[in-house]
């Protein structure tokens, strides 16, 4: 059995319209490529540095070390078992020629799936043999996945500061071989087991029969389908699977806004996975489907009498966690950008019981399975069909119809492989009954991943945090000073919050707002954890942020009163005057108390030094104007988080989405201060939530409000243009450029620049430019150039074509390293002054007349050696022509798109060589492997 037998998902699943709807907005092409990215890991999760507390260097030297020892707690390599059964592939995995294809694979597989590796596993029953007497593994047991003995690759950010990157690989070919047990788990199981975390047992779908801890087996996920029999109906308490959906976050978006039942919004396609818990996977592989059934289970009728099967009291824990999952502020999907949560959490939490099924049926049975499995990769049929036309009885799966035939790989009875996405092999930590009737605990221990990354939450806690790149990027944007006042309206669970601190110097005062009481409890933990102290976390709703203006009204007369009174207070005291001193005390009192709900008054916005030391801004509503600095990090439809398998938001729901935003930054606006800054991010892709709420802020409050660069300028340019739909602008050439957009899989080269708004277009280049020196001339220079901006940048360069002989723009498609760079980037080749080849050995440049397009170089030396060349040359023109610079890349880090800098991590690495590693190599090439996120920055002009 081997990984190519499952139906490993190349992309997210959308809804249809959404999907069509991206279509339209991004083209097929871009969204094909994030959907793609969102499918799988970033493979470089990014750890900030908590700077309160450490030094950046230190803590990479910890990190080395913390990560090393996490591998080799689960790999010894005197391992008995290991070496019985596993001595070829020990060996393999430690020579290191694995690891080194395991990188490649990592940024080759956007494009191709990988076929590098091969595992062979075919242990099987043996290891079934060492059962624990506790039903436990323990640690020692078990083996790491790819990376047994080495240490794992962690950097500084060449760019961004205090920011770690750890790398990981995949995905790797496992080829398990034949007649290894399979363990079926949830979606969201199978997600976390992504991000590098095990398998808890209430994640544990189904199983083959006889499996006992120790044992070796085959992990994979199943995946939702749309659900034909509830369709139009609200979700109900009982409708479990419901709950499997991806959260359309029915409360959140506010009164006004939710996408919910009696809203008139349509609620989504009911969508299951329909593999009750406990059920048997066949030794062909396929599963009973849960809705095929005539009857219930034996068991289950003797617990339930005539009752459904979906309205069987739930247990205790699965109660709590769908009551978890239904409350607003749960932590996945919309409400949280952050890092992964606990493996135990997410894994453990995540139910996919259909009904209360527990140890259900056939754990007797012995059936290992074949590796028959003809399965071929196709899409989810609707199961109306499955309904509709079949009855068979459970566990009847010799009736499986998994064809080659994509359309038709669910019909039938049975889920089959195809149905599901392969994560890897694991020894069990538990026999098949424990998993289904253990309510905690750990019932898998991943061995092998189709993608390794290490699992970095909590490592080195209060030290470092798990924050995503583009967060990071989003919090230094705003950049606080010290002494500053600030407002995060939207804060749980605090990972901005505390950053946003840390820029401070912890000094001035930081009000992080959220609506739900727990999660402002997580802000204050967090805080307390990284040593933050000038955060004051209050649960609101920050669209009630602000004083009416009565309220306000009032406010300023009372501090006028107070004011009055300190002057009274202090001549009193002077004079001796008790009736004065009366007043004084009233008027102090009364002073205390406005300024603990106003702070400042409006009318005194004067530099943020002006709160004193340890004074409270205290709880909203805060007079219009607070604050110096606000980040709006609101609730969103998280289409940038990855990985997801699913995503089953509808339009109506993401346009809802959008227009809560705009309540919240409504607030903020009003809140900032004249001459404040404001950070607006998401971690979305829809246009919807960002580029059209840009756009509707700036006419919203045109004339005081306006857009700044958001730098450090990280990602790619927004989007211009208009809503394929409503027609509502986005954004202009020059606000997109101010923007930043990054698109999941994203391979950053580097930082952009902007410069001056770009000129007016000229028919220069179209007279003569392109092409001039008929690919005669060697290139001069060559600049990439976001496809988003071709129009532009062929106006400019029309511009531009005025002082250089020739330009040429072509697609640079086919990058000879196999990366891709969404979306391709555009190669400007400059002419016709020569550029000396040889200078840069590396380099491959294509020639002018090449259809495929320049591609100039991999290497940044050789871009230094064009600028030498070209100022030998030709001094007046420039690197990057200004008309050019808020299309271009900086070519820092472009090119070849290598490997991670460190040499591959499977190999031993010494500490020495570890310590020079450790430092911040601005030199060498880099890239961000990154999820889907937007930020813009604001200034409400004074
Ligand atoms: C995207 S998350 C914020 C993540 C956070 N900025 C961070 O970096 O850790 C959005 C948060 O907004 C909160 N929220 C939703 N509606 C809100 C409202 N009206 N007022 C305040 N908080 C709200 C949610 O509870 C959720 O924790």
């Amino acid at each position: 059995m081997a990984n190519q037998h499952y139906g490993v998902r190349a992309a997210v699943r959308w809804d249809p319209a959404v999907e069509a709807y991206f279509t339209a907005c991004f083209g097929a092409a871009r969204l094909a490529a994030m959907s793609a990215a969102l499918a799988r890991p970033s493979l470089t999760p990014t750890l900030r540095v908590n700077t309160l507390r450490s030094k950046p260097q230190d803590v990479i030297q910890k990190l080395q070390h913390e990560l090393c020892i996490q591998q080799q707690k689960y790999h010894r390599p005197n391992n008995r078992n290991h070496q019985q059964h596993h001595g070829h592939d020990t060996a393999n995995t430690q020579d290191g020629t694995r690891g080194r294809d395991g990188e490649v694979a990592l940024f080759n597989e956007l494009q191709t799936p990988a076929t590098n590796t091969s595992w062979n596993l075919s242990d099987g029953g043996g290891a079934a043999a060492l059962t624990m007497a506790d039903g436990v593994l323990p640690v020692q047991r078990t083996q790491s996945p790819t990376i047994p003995t080495s240490k794992r690759t962690v950097r500084l950010h060449p760019r961004l500061p205090a920011v770690a990157v750890v790398f990981g690989s995949g995905p790797w070919d496992i080829d398990c071989g034949p007649g290894l047990p399979e363990v079926v788990i949830n979606r969201f199981a199978g997600e976390a087991v992504f991000k590098g975390a095990h398998v808890y047992a209430p994640g544990v779908l189904a199983a083959s029969g006889g499996i006992a801890a120790g044992d070796l087996v085959a992990v994979s996920a199943a995946l939702e389908r749309p659900v034909g029999h509830n369709e139009g109906q609200c979700a109900d308490a009982n409708a479990v699977e419901s709950h499997l959906l991806e959260p359309p976050d029915l409360s959140d978006p506010g009164p006004s806004a939710a996408p919910s039942c009696g809203t008139g919004i349509p609620p989504p396609p009911r969508l299951a996975v329909g593999i009750s818990r406990g059920a048997k996977v066949q030794p062909d592989g396929s599963v009973p489907l849960s809705w095929a059934r005539q009857t219930p289970p034996r068991k289950l009728q003797r617990l339930q009498g005539s009752a459904p099967l979906r309205q069987l009291p739930l247990r205790q824990p699965q109660q709590q966690e769908l009551r978890r999952r239904r409350k607003p502020g749960k932590a996945s999907g919309a409400e949280c950008c952050e890092g992964e949560l606990a493996d135990g959490s997410r894994a453990g939490a995540a139910l996919s019981t259909e009904t209360e099924c527990v140890g259900g049926h056939g754990s007797s049975s012995t059936g290992h399975g074949s590796s028959s499995n003809s399965c071929s990769v196709g899409s989810i049929s609707d199961s109306r069909d499955v309904l509709s036309s079949d009855n068979s009885e459970p566990g009847s799966s010799s009736t499986s119809s998994c064809s080659k035939d994509s359309e038709s790989s669910t019909s039938g009875s049975s889920s089959c492989r195809q149905d599901r996405i392969f994560l890897g092999v694991a020894r069990a930590a538990l026999g098949r009954r424990a998993m289904f009737r253990a309510h905690e605990g750990l019932a898998l221990h991943m061995e092998r991943r189709l993608y390794d990354v290490p699992s970095c939450n909590g490592l080195l806690r209060g030290e470092v945090m798990l924050q995503a790149l583009p967060s990071i990027v989003a919090a230094q944007v705003l950049n606080p000073r010290p002494g500053t006042s600030v407002l995060d309206m939207c804060a749980a669970p605090g990972g901005k919050t505390t950053l946003l601190a840390a820029l401070m110097s912890d000094q001035g005062r930081l009000v992080a707002l959220d609506r739900t009481a727990t999660k402002v409890a997580e802000i204050k933990s967090l805080a307390r954890d990284l040593g933050v102290h000038c955060v004051e976390a209050y649960q609101a709703d920050a669209t009630e942020a602000i004083m009416t203006e009565a309220a306000a009204a009032a406010a300023e007369q009372l501090t006028e009163v107070a004011a009055v009174g300190s002057h009274s207070q202090s001549t009193s005291t002077a004079s001796g005057d008790g009736v004065g001193d009366t007043i004084a005390v009233a008027a102090a009192a009364i002073h205390h108390s406005v300024s603990r709900t106003t702070a400042r008054g409006a009318a005194s916005m004067g530099p943020l030094s002006a709160i004193a030391a340890g004074q409270l801004l205290g709880p909203p509503p805060y007079p219009a104007g607070t604050f110096d600095h606000i980040l709006l990090d609101p609730p969103c439809s998280a289409l940038g988080l990855r990985p997801r398998l699913l995503h089953s938001w509808t339009l109506p729901q993401l346009r809802a989405m959008a227009a809560y935003q705009r309540s919240l930054i409504h607030t903020a606006v009003r809140l900032l201060a004249p001459g404040g800054e404001m950070v607006y991010c998401t971690c979305t892709i829809n246009p919807d939530e960002n580029e059209a709420n840009v756009a509707w802020a700036l006419d919203r409050f045109s004339g005081s409000l306006k857009l700044l660069p958001a730098e450090p300028l990280v990602g790619l340019t927004g989007v211009t243009g208009a809503d394929p739909e409503t027609g509502s602008r986005w954004l202009s050439e020059q606000e997109a450029a101010m923007v930043q957009r990054f698109d999941p899989g994203q391979l950053f080269p580097g930082r952009r620049t902007m410069a001056p708004t770009p000129p007016s277009p000229s028919s220069a280049l179209a007279a003569g430019g392109s092409r001039k020196n008929g690919g005669k001339e060697p290139i001069q220079r060559a600049v990439f150039v976001s496809t988003q901006r071709v129009t532009a940048v062929q106006e400019s360069l029309a511009e531009y074509a005025g002082t250089v002989a020739a330009a040429a723009v072509a697609h640079a498609n086919d990058y000879p390293s196999g990366a891709v760079l969404q979306p391709p980037p555009l190669v400007v080749a400059l002419s016709p002054a020569p550029v000396a080849r040889a200078a840069a050995p590396t380099a491959t440049i294509v020639d002018e007349d090449d259809d495929k397009g320049l591609m100039p170089h991999n290497d940044e030396r050789l871009w230094a050696a064009m600028e030498e060349e070209s100022n030998a040359s030709d001094p007046a023109v420039h690197l990057t022509p200004p008309p050019l610079q808020p299309y271009c890349w900086s070519l820092g880090a472009m090119g070849a798109l290598p490997l991670p800098p460190s040499p591959p991590p499977h190999q031993q690495v010494e500490e020495e060589e570890l310590d020079s590693r450790s430092s911040n190599e601005e030199d060498s090439p880099w890239m961000d492997d990154v999820m889907g996120f937007f930020i813009a920055r604001f200034q409400k002009v004074a």
